[in-house]
């Protein structure tokens, strides 16, 4: 969850969201374990209940507190305004929900959950593209995706009975699409662990994010509809960060460490520490400087 809202205490804030985040993961992490235990998993789901009661609850509260803040903020200012040059993205959702004439109706709920779900798989694609361009400076978004895709597993339900790959599987059974091994799967990329844009440059880049092998947004009727949003956001943002500045790994060491960590959708294990450096400022300031 990267909370790009502007905020009163925002370092406060900033840290509390930090927290939630961490404790989600780990209560994500641990629901899908009990999950795995099969017939038993009532047991871990009611180890966890006092946890999993909670905790939607403190996110409603701190999403609630972040909301009103924003709405106060309007009242004294024009943050809704058509014209307002400068709102964020919370802003903007807030003025849709108070829209009557809006096409789709948006609630509080729907802007919770959103800020709530939505913005760490973003954030989390971005983290791993300057990831991998640090550690090869030239990398493509895609094959960020391919390689680190930020959901992991895309559930669903069968049905009516079948059998898939000589396991029957049973209706109304829950299975989940393993998006980490398709987007490694060796019958389809060739050494499919190794980050190598330029697979994108030779003919997989036509297929889109549909084509069997790039499952980073899943597939079929339940394909992420955030897709091509998240893709622009990342290939903006990234390549502004590329194109403005220099970038060193900020932790003393030579590469940035690749190791995932646990969670609901997957992050670096330690957060991606790097330092900006100017020189792109600086050696345009000198060709500015030299035809002057
Ligand atoms: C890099 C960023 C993102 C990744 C990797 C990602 C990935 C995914 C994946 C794998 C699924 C499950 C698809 C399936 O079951 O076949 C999904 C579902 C979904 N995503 Fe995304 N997503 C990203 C960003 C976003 C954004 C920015 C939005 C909203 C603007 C969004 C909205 C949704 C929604 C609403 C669903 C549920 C769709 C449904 O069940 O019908 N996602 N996403």
């Amino acid at each position: 969850m990267a909370m790009s809202t502007r905020c009163s205490g925002e370092d406060n804030e900033a840290e509390r969201c930090r927290k939630l985040v961490k404790e989600s993961n780990e209560l994500t992490a641990k629901m899908l374990l009990a999950h795995m235990l099969g017939p038993f998993k009532r047991v871990g789901y009611f180890l966890l209940r006092r946890q999993a009661k909670e905790f939607p609850a403190r996110c409603d509260e701190m999403l609630e507190r972040i909301l009103m803040e924003h709405e106060e903020r309007s009242a004294s200012s024009a943050a809704y305004s058509f014209d307002c040059t400068n709102p964020d993205l919370m802003d903007i959702l807030l003025r849709v929900s108070k829209d009557p004439e809006a096409d789709i109706k948006v609630t509080r709920k729907n802007i919770k959950a959103f800020f709530l779900v939505r913005t760490s798989t973003t954030a989390d694609a971005m983290a791993w593209t300057m990831a991998e361009i640090l550690n090869h400076p030239e990398a493509v978004v895609k094959e960020a995706l391919r390689l680190h895709p930020p959901v992991m597993a895309a559930p669903r339900v069968c049905r009516e009975a079948c059998r898939v790959g000589g396991f029957d599987i049973p209706k109304g059974v829950a299975v989940a699409l393993n998006v980490y091994s398709i987007t490694r799967d060796p019958d389809v990329w060739e050494n499919p662990d190794e980050f190598s844009p330029e697979r994108f440059l030779q003919g997989m880049v036509e297929k889109g994010f549909q084509a069997n092998g790039f499952a980073a947004f899943g597939g079929g009727r339940r394909m992420c509809p955030g897709s091509n949003l998240a893709f622009t956001v990342i290939c903006y943002a990234v390549a502004a960060m590329v194109q403005c500045f220099d970038w060193k790994v900020g932790n003393g060491e030579d590469g940035v460490r690749m190791e995932a960590g646990l969670g609901m959708t997957m992050s670096l294990a330690k957060p991606l520490v790097c330092l900006p450096l100017l020189q792109v400022c600086l050696d345009q300031f000198q060709m500015e400087a030299s035809s002057l």
